[in-house]
């Protein structure tokens, strides 16, 4: 039997929809955030196997790597479907996000959404030990520690939710939604990444709930069940980040980028081509900039790295198109024969090149409309040169935006103009002023490094 604790201390188990597999690229916050817990820990990362099959479940694929065990399981394509296209993508992410406009309320994709939690609750019970802690993550998995509980699992289970929980007010548009977040209270510890998410589920669960407050901090609903709902921001392996960028010069690939800038500022985006990221208002913004500092005009690039997401879910297939065109247009209307303005790349670069990447541009350009916390941001402030930094230019939607504050260019990403205004700051700031703000950042991502956020968030859930 994969996973089962010897006795005595347990070990960890991680359970997310998304698995980073030792040779994959991790694309997407949590999997870079779970693969490096995960490295410097060990345990077992279950999941996904990321691959559709003819059936749910079936075989168990076990991979050993290191300190890491991974057990995956595949997706037939009804269950792939309805649950990670379906209730996950097209119901709770956008409503998480605040865009109750794209709520899709399909009953069939409630309905495949609880199948697959049954069906990970049935897989998993066999590999968790009396001692184990489980840890599991994020909004696909929201009923899973109820179902672990019927059949009978009294281990300590955490969760933590990656993605923005908006006020109640706006919660209540989830179909059936009481009888979904309710089973939050399964869990021993809800882990959110700011304050005003906390609030959000305190306010639920008082309010729409019924639940009461404990002098103790704990939530306990009607039925009995107690929880303790915390914030844990999430942060990067900071010293890695900063060390991989800092061999930049070992890579080709960035010579390559330095070569064909010919001396131009960099500005850079990386994101998942996804409608929360604000990437067409992000163009608009840079198209603005040009319009409103002809004298920049073959003096800067911008570079936009966005690997195509969820391309089963229409609103991605929308988007993907919406910025073909925007970045098209822009171009057309910008270009010289020797400069394009947006370089738009849809393909997804590994760590180690993304940190060059960063650490070649004047400028990060972070403009989610939402976002839970956004590593990108925080990725790009420690690949800096302490002696040279860049200047980020951050979304306040973006959880990071609460921890790294006015030393990033604040902005609101719907505005325009205000991030156009934010871009020829960022361009033109002084020395000085670069390193102030980068040293105070870095103080902070140092800190609260991915390490810490791990840490914290197993003690609390031992406790
Ligand atoms: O698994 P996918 O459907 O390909 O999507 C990738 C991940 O996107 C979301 O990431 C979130 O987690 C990050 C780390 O906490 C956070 O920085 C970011 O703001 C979030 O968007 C999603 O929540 C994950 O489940 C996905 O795996
Ligand atoms: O080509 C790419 C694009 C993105 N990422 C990684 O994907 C993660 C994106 O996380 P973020 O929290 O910014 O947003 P999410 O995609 O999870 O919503 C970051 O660690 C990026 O470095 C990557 O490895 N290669």
């Amino acid at each position: 039997m994969v996973g089962r604790s010897s006795g005595g201390q347990g070990r960890l188990i991680v359970v997310s929809n998304r698995v980073a597999l030792p040779d994959q690229t991790a694309t997407g916050g949590l999997a870079s955030a779970m693969r490096a817990a995960l490295q410097e820990r060990g345990g077992l990362w279950f999941g996904w196997s990321g691959k559709v099959a003819r059936q749910t479940g079936g075989e168990v694929h076990r991979i050993k790597d290191g300190i890491v065990e991974y057990a995956t399981i595949d997706l037939s394509r009804a269950d792939h479907d309805d649950f990670y296209n379906g209730f996950a993508n097209r119901t709770l992410w956008p409503l998480l996000h605040y865009r109750p406009d794209l709520v899709d309320y399909d009953r069939k994709h409630l309905a495949g959404y609880l199948r697959v939690n049954n069906l990970f609750a049935e897989e998993l019970m066999s590999l968790i030990g009396p001692h184990d802690l489980v840890w599991i993550n994020d909004f696909h998995l929201i009923p899973l520690a109820a179902m672990l509980r019927e059949r009978g699992i009294r281990n300590r289970i955490g969760f933590f939710l990656h993605t923005p929980l908006p006020a109640a007010g706006l919660l209540i548009a989830l179909p059936r939604h009481r009888e979904l977040l309710e089973t939050l209270a399964s869990y021993d510890l809800v882990g959110l990444h700011t304050p005003r998410d906390r609030r959000a589920l305190e306010e639920y669960f008082l309010h729409e709930v019924g639940a009461t407050m404990r002098r103790d901090g704990r939530l306990q609903t009607p039925g009995g069940r107690m929880f303790r709902a915390e914030v844990f921001p999430i942060g990067i392996d900071t010293r890695e980040v900063a060390d991989s960028a800092s061999h930049a010069n070992e890579h080709e690939e960035i010579h390559q980028l330095r070569h064909s800038l010919e001396g131009r500022a960099l500005i850079i985006g990386v994101d998942r081509l996804d409608y929360s990221k604000g990437l067409p208002e992000r163009f608009q913004a840079y198209a603005r900039l040009l319009e409103r500092s002809p004298q920049l005009h073959r003096k800067v690039s911008f570079l936009q790295i966005a690997p195509p997401s969820r391309g089963g879910v229409p609103e991605y297939r929308q988007i993907r198109r919406d910025l073909e065109r925007s970045a098209g247009h822009i171009n057309g209307m910008y270009a010289a024969p020797d400069w394009v303005p947006i370089r738009y790349v849809n393909n997804s670069f590994a760590h180690d090149l993304l940190s060059g990447y960063y650490r070649t541009a004047r400028v990060g350009l972070v403009t989610p409309l939402r976002d839970g916390m956004n590593l990108v941001a925080k990725e790009y402030v420690a690949s800096q040169d302490p002696n040279d930094p860049g200047v980020l230019v951050l979304s306040r939607f973006a959880g990071a935006a609460q921890e790294l504050g006015n030393d990033a260019l604040l902005v609101n990403p719907a505005d325009t103009e205000e991030v156009a205004e934010a871009l020829g700051i960022a361009l033109t700031m002084p020395l000085p002023e670069r390193r102030a703000r980068w040293r105070r950042m870095m103080d902070v991502l140092e800190k609260q490094d991915v390490t810490a956020w791990r840490n914290a968030f197993l003690q609390r859930l031992a406790q």
